[in-house]
């Protein structure tokens, strides 16, 4: 199944994002999650693609097994660091090889320890170039990256929506944001994104926290903000994980029910309209993701 073909007939779409476990017990922990979130009838779920050349063969294997034994629509995320155009024809042939269909198209961050991303020796310095090429190489169904608070090496929002669009039109059916904790940012993307042109879905992605220190450091690396409410309640939490853990549910089932039911009969709103999907960055736990849906559902949110 392609994915926009399920977003032309189905929506709000939903979908979780899990990465491929460096260890043992890591690969146990996703298989165990995948099996426990695999009720919630997810319409795809995808899987990361490391900075390490090991986890790159991990994205392909996972994702097969994915489809082949959960029957879950897979998507592979697919990066250009540090690989030749060589090297991504190749990978898009196993792809293909294995009837996985749907890929997420990006950049890729620097590998740890490097402030900038540098281009492989005749490999690809954006995503838009690697759209162009997997557009070029198959009848592939392609998502990319968008960021609502504007991505950290952007001048600014506007140059960063202009690239945005410029990506889309080399050939990106979908995006995914950047995990968020504002709705009014995200929303304010949104109408900013199709007032440049662009009309392809924007999924929203959701990340619950369960860890504040680890979601302090990666906001700062990413560029989101906490809102202040969510701040306050989660230092009141003093490190306590059942506290932390409620917390960051609540307050993502809250977002989504905001971002899939929004308000209608207030004249002088300004109109939006309810999310085309939403995209849980789960970190390989279902716990939390879990919870949500059942938020939801008592709350009558069509999940
Ligand atoms: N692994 C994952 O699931 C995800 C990873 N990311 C990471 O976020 C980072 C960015 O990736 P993408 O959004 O795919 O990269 P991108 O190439 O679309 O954009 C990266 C930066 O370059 C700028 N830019 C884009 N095209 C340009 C062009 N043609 N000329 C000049 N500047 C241009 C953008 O404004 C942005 O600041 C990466 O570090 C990516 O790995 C983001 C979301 C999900
Ligand atoms: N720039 C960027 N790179 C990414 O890889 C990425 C995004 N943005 N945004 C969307 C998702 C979210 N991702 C995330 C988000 C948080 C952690 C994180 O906090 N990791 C923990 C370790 C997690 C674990 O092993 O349990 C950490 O402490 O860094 C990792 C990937 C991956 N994706």
């Amino acid at each position: 199944m392609l994915i926009r073909e399920r977003l032309a007939h189905k929506r709000p779409v939903f979908s979780f994002e899990f990465f491929p476990p460096k260890t043992e017990k890591g690969e146990a922990v996703l298989w165990r999650s995948l099996e426990q979130l695999a009720p919630l009838s997810p319409d795809f779920v995808s899987v990361t693609y490391g900075a390490g050349g090991s986890t790159r063969t991990r994205t392909l294997d996972i994702v097969a097994r994915i489809k082949r034994e959960l029957g879950i629509e897979p998507m592979a995320h697919l990066t250009c660091v540090g690989a030749t155009r060589d090297d991504l024809a190749r990978t898009l042939d196993q792809l293909g090889d294995r009837e996985i269909c749907n890929i997420l198209a990006l950049r890729g961050d620097p590998p740890k320890g490097e402030a900038a991303f540098v281009a492989a020796e005749g490999g690809l310095r954006h995503a838009s170039e690697l759209v162009a090429f997997i557009r070029e190489r198959g009848p592939f169904c392609i998502g990319a990256a968008c960021y609502p608070e504007t991505h950290p090496e952007a001048d600014d929002s506007a140059t960063d929506l202009k690239w945005l669009k410029h990506k889309v039109d080399a050939g990106v059916d979908f995006l995914i944001s950047q995990l968020f904790f504002d709705n009014a940012a995200f929303h304010d993307f949104s109408r900013r994104a199709v007032e440049a042109g662009i009309t392809v879905p924007i999924l929203a992605g959701v990340m619950p926290v369960t860890n504040f220190e680890q979601i302090q450091r990666f906001t700062q690396l990413c560029g989101a903000t906490i809102p202040a409410a969510l701040h306050q309640r989660l230092q009141g939490t003093e490190g306590d994980p059942q506290e932390v853990f409620w917390t960051g549910v609540s307050y993502a089932a809250h977002q989504c029910r905001a971002l899939l039911t929004p308000p209608v009969g207030d004249p002088f709103a300004t109109p939006r309209p309810a999310v085309p999907g939403i995209h849980f960055y789960t970190l390989n736990k279902s716990p939390a993701t879990r919870a949500i849906f059942e938020i939801l559902r008592l709350a009558h949110v069509a999940v």
